[in-house]
């Protein structure tokens, strides 16, 4: 039987072929849950009588979302977290270590093939390694904690083909934000996208990473990214669909074609040109997140912010997505490039993505970020206004104090 990537994985983890509109029960190789998450799920998995995980080495806990706590009732939920981390044996990312998804990717908890749980809607991003990653509940979670076992229900699948080759100054994330305007939030709920074409070869698995995240704000279960050009292809058995797959709906899209983009307030799919945009003016600029805080992200803006001074009415935060990015990004003189321009660097984790602290914006504030939601209210205040961009374009942005193409920035030789 042809299949699809995510038929061919869920047939793996269920020991026979399965097929579409098919329920089947799953062996699970991996969990995450971050501080918003796991109290929750701890407290599940306690109520369901569980006293042991059923492998504490696929379970893994991130104190991200409110890091440093914020206040005593997350500081008490973090200490929740630790004891039990502690009392069962696994692993627990604590303050600054990272973002709950870069971290299960960069220490290969999760691997091309694999079929992994997270208790975070963003636990797509791994479909960047071609793994079945989607996100669950606090208390299904807390089910496969017991069991190491889930159910499923096998989605169809939108594949989207990736043509040519992205101009230069436009990203993954201008990529990504295209085909959730063109899609829309709810355009592939229940169903499963596939990304493929020869555009990939010329994605790091960074930018792959950005493309699966954002797989979520059009609704997918999942967002499985082909292995073809991975940096890690070489290390797993790669798994590719068959040539005469069925397919619900196959999209073509020339990347070429596309200039940077912009999510405007207050929804992730109502994205413009920036064209369209631009001139708005902005006070506050985030770079950081589970979709764009990695090393090359942090690349893009100091391309644009070396030897420059950000507009003196905005503020400049920065949240690398790791420990790992920091280290990388001090070592190579990324850091001290944005410093100097007048960034602010915050720990490593959400930052202000979800609004409960480190840069939550004024009333009538408008903010270019380079996270992924912009519903209203989002990062923490109802009244702001919260637009969507590239790395790039937020530095850009933050430069100028207003929505700028960073093409257009380098003409006229900012
Ligand atoms: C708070 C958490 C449950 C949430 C999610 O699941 O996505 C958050 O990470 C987000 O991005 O909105
Ligand atoms: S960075 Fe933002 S979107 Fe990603 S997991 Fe954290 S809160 Fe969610």
């Amino acid at each position: 039987m042809a299949q699809t990537i995510i038929e061919k994985i869920i047939s793996k983890h269920a020991g026979h072929d399965a097929k579409e509109g098919e329920i089947t029960l799953v062996q699970v190789d991996g969990t995450m849950a971050s501080d918003t998450t796991a109290p929750l799920a701890i407290q599940s998995f306690e109520n369901m009588g569980g006293k042991q995980v059923w492998d504490p080495s696929r379970v893994s806990l991130v104190i991200d979302h409110a890091s440093p706590a914020p206040n005593q009732r997350i500081a008490n939920l973090h200490s929740m977290m630790r004891e039990f981390a502690n009392q069962q044996n696994i692993k627990l990312y604590d303050v600054g270590e990272g973002i709950c998804h870069q971290l299960m990717v960069e220490n290969k908890h999760v691997k091309p093939g694999d079929l992994f749980l997270g208790a975070d809607s963003h636990t797509c991003t791994y479909g960047a390694l071609g793994a079945f990653a989607t996100g669950v509940g606090s208390t299904d979670l807390a089910g496969v904690w017991l069991t190491g076992k889930t159910w499923v229900k096998v989605p169809p699948t939108i594949q989207i083909r990736l043509h040519g080759k992205l101009q230069t100054g436009v990203s993954a994330k201008d990529l990504v934000l295209h085909l959730v305007g063109t899609l829309g939030i709810e355009g592939a709920t229940y169903q499963a996208i596939e990304y493929t074409g020869e555009a990939l070869h010329h994605l790091s698995l960074a930018s792959r990473m950005t493309l699966a995240n954002m797989s979520i704000e059009m609704g997918a279960k999942a967002g499985l990214v082909d292995t073809i050009g991975l940096e890690w292809e070489d290390e797993f058995e790669a798994i590719h669909a068959d040539e005469d797959a069925e397919y619900k709906q196959v999209i073509d899209v020339d990347v070429s074609k596309i200039e940077s983009q912009i999510s405007v307030p207050h929804s992730p799919d109502h994205v413009q040109p920036i064209s369209k945009v631009k001139d708005t003016p902005i006070q506050q600029a985030f770079i950081g997140s589970c979709t764009n805080g990695r090393l090359e992200d942090l690349h893009e803006a100091a391309k644009i912010l070396e030897g420059n001074k950000i507009a003196p009415h905005v503020r400049l935060i920065i949240a690398p997505a790791s420990k790992k990015v920091l280290d990388d990004a001090l070592s190579d003189g990324t850091v001290q490039i944005l410093t100097r321009a007048g960034a602010s660097f915050i720990t490593s984790g959400c930052g202000p993505c979800v609004g409960t602290h480190q840069g939550i914006p004024g009333s009538n504030e408008n903010i270019i970020s380079s996270s992924n939601r912009n519903f209203q209210g989002r990062m923490g205040n109802p009244e702001s206004n919260v637009y969507l961009a590239s790395p790039a374009v937020v530095a850009a942005t933050a430069l100028h104090g207003k929505i700028t193409d960073p093409s257009q920035a380098e003409e006229v030789g900012v």
